[in-house]
């Protein structure tokens, strides 16, 4: 790195780098030795390519008042990646429980392991390691499922804040005794809102987060886990609030019929009811929902969180991703933590291409190819899975963040493709977007060589 790129702060700076974004789901777009004008804020003020009217004045100005800053040659420039499904207690047994049904993991692992955060010291020690891993993975944005503990959920909070990792984080509501065990869950429905309130004034408050960097996020677990007086409170709680919403949605057979026998209609047309399908909000898994659902979360402008790892594990069936987007519906990948056994973007999104290619072939080798699959089209590549793991992530959550533009945070990540220690291996014949396949399919933590959010380097 170039003694400017030293400095490591790029607020008030201009950055020439050259790098891919795919702002438009299918397209990826590369910069070569463009200038990022960056402000005094993190953010984007302009994108200047090469042979535009203004390139080479601007970079002389910016040279001139020493406001400039070059990433070295093998260096490559992407936006961070946004973790639209994480559970960060669960850090705590990643890898482990996973030979199980979802409904055995959460009453064998999932809740007695979530219990032990009524010990903030606990929770101190695995939050901070989970905010500095996921950073030097390149997660700049993460939408957080905490704990039901009001203080835990306030301290993974300040982690993020201190971090400087952006973040949206919920305290979760849970509090059917038919859902969740005595030992772990609310006391009742009105505790659940209140509980969700007392961390969303937290957050709001925290010093140092006037500009909203760490954001409250209404969780209702999902359905099975809460009562219907809960979920109402929390439906009124968000548009009070004017908080985004997070859940579980139809997520495998047992989820999704679970709440097909209590309520008479799927997950998602029940939680529209309760006023928690909303702009900025994100359902995770949402692996059976139908074309009804999908035609609902496009007008309510709702997002999945699809998450292809931990779906092979819990889902029983995979996302029909292809689907969803084919009908507009917005979408972003995540890792769900520790129902995927992983802490990168990189993996979501190998696992979103593996998973939509085997959901297009089908899988049984004793049935003949033509009759092994009914999902012809179903296929994504890894143009998509990068938009999704970016900017599909920030239109989601409706956050200028995933793609180098005017107006976006400056949330980015310098590739070094030459880190011995590294998965990437170039041998000087790739390019344009064959050179970006190379980089999302071989990348590991060693090739991260730099993390930016807001302009600053993190991590
Ligand atoms: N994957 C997953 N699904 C859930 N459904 C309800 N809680 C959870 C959870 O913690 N993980």
């Amino acid at each position: 790195m170039t003694d400017n790129v030293r400095r490591l702060d790029l607020r008030g700076q201009t950055l020439v780098a050259s790098g891919f974004h795919a702002p438009v789901r299918g397209t990826i777009d590369w910069l070569e030795d463009a200038l990022i004008a960056i402000d005094e804020d993190g953010l984007i003020v302009s994108v200047t390519r090469p042979g535009e009217a203004e390139y080479e004045m601007a970079k002389r100005e910016a040279g001139r008042a020493g406001r400039l800053a070059t990433l070295p040659a093998g260096t490559i420039l992407l936006p961070g990646f946004v973790d639209l499904h994480i559970h960060a207690p669960q850090y705590a047994q990643l890898g482990r429980g996973l030979d199980v049904p979802l409904e055995v993991w959460l009453h064998r692992y999932t809740f007695p392991l979530e219990a032990r955060y009524a010990d903030t010291a606990f929770a101190g020690r695995v939050y901070r390691r989970l905010v500095d891993d996921l950073l030097a993975n390149g997660t700049t944005t993460a939408l957080y499922f905490a704990t039901a503990h009001v203080e835990a959920s306030n301290l993974l909070a300040d982690i993020c804040l201190e971090r400087g990792q952006r973040a949206l984080v919920g305290k979760v509501a849970m509090d059917d005794p038919a859902g969740c065990p005595d030992y772990y869950r609310d006391a009742s429905p009105e505790a659940s809102v209140e509980s969700t309130r007392a961390v969303i004034g937290h957050i709001r408050a925290m010093p140092g987060n006037a500009k909203g960097r760490v954001l409250p996020v209404v969780t209702p677990r999902f359905i099975p886990a809460c009562t219907d007086a809960a979920l109402q409170g929390l439906g009124d709680l968000a548009r009070d609030c004017g908080c985004r919403v997070q859940t579980h949605c139809s997520e495998s057979d047992w989820a999704h019929g679970h709440v097909l026998a209590r309520h008479g209609m799927t997950d998602a047309a029940s939680l529209d009811r309760f006023g928690l399908l909303t702009a900025g909000g994100v359902l995770a898994h949402s692996n059976f929902l139908t074309a009804d659902d999908m035609d609902l979360l496009v007008a309510r402008k709702a997002a999945v969180a699809h998450c292809p790892v931990s779906n092979a594990y819990f889902a029983g069936s995979v996302f029909p991703l292809k689907a969803a987007l084919e009908k507009g519906v917005r979408v972003g990948l995540g890792t769900d933590i520790s129902g995927g056994p992983i802490a990168t973007m990189l993996d979501a999104m190998r696992g979103a291409v593996m998973a939509s290619r085997m959901l297009e072939s089908g899988v049984d080798p004793d049935l003949p190819p033509e009759q092994r699959s009914s999902r012809a089209g179903a296929r994504i590549d890894f143009r998509d899975a990068f938009h999704l793991a970016t900017a599909g992530g920030g239109d989601a959550l409706e956050l200028p963040v995933g793609r180098f533009e005017p107006g976006c945070h400056f949330d980015a990540l310098a590739i070094d493709c030459e880190a011995p220690q590294g998965g990437i291996r170039l041998w000087g014949t790739e390019a344009g977007d064959d050179l970006l396949q190379t980089i999302l399919y071989t990348a590991s933590r060693p090739n991260l060589a730099r993390i930016w959010v807001g302009g600053a380097q993190v991590g």
